[in-house]
């Protein structure tokens, strides 16, 4: 079975950020999100745009790209320490609208590990002057890479329920 590590690090990048299975083909993070890499203080940073494919009223962003760029960026932070993590909770507050078309910047961070659940934190603000536009706290669990194969056999039994 191949560990967590290695799963890790058999995931493509693009743009700096590991790649989810539908960005593979393309080569880049479909929701504009670019990975910086992470600091000396261990906060992972990225530029982010909204471009208007995510446009939700006029000129400003979908809630729910704010909310999955948030969980993308929360969820890197165990990836870039070769751990894998999937989203147990997210909490997103929408400070401000968030413009279309802008440069924009995020951070995340890890608070604290509790046994398999990492809490972490991250922020999304405008490039141009730092003005604070969304937050957001989760807790992710760490997986094995068996965790997507035990899906898949739940479902099945959840498939053969139905079908009885
Ligand atoms: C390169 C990419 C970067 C990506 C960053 C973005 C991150 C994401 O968005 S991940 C996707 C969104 N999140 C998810 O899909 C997670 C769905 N939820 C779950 O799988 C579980 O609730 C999970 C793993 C969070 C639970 O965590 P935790 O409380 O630590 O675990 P655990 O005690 O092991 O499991 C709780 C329950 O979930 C079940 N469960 C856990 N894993 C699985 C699985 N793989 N398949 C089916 N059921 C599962 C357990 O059997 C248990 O069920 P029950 O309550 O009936 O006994």
């Amino acid at each position: 079975m191949i560990t967590p590590r290695e799963h890790v690090e058999r995931t493509p990048i693009g743009d700096g950020v590991r790649l989810c299975a539908s960005c593979i083909p393309r080569g880049r993070c479909r929701l504009g999100i670019s990975g910086l890499g992470l600091d000396a203080e261990g906060v992972a940073r990225f530029r982010l745009v909204c471009d208007a494919g995510h446009e939700g009223g006029p000129g400003v962003a979908h809630g729910g790209w704010t909310a999955s760029v948030l969980d993308e960026m929360l969820g890197s932070v165990a990836l870039l320490h070769k751990r894998l993590t999937v989203t147990k909770s997210l909490t997103v507050e929408f400070l401000r609208p968030v413009p279309i078309d802008q440069p924009l910047l995020g951070r995340s961070w890890n608070d604290r590990i509790e046994g398999r659940h990492w809490h972490n934190v991250g922020e999304v603000t405008l490039a141009a002057t730092g003005a604070l536009l969304g937050r957001a706290t989760g807790v992710f669990s760490e997986r094995d890479p068996d965790h997507f194969q035990r899906h898949k056999d739940w479902l099945a039994t959840q498939i053969g329920k139905a079908a009885d």
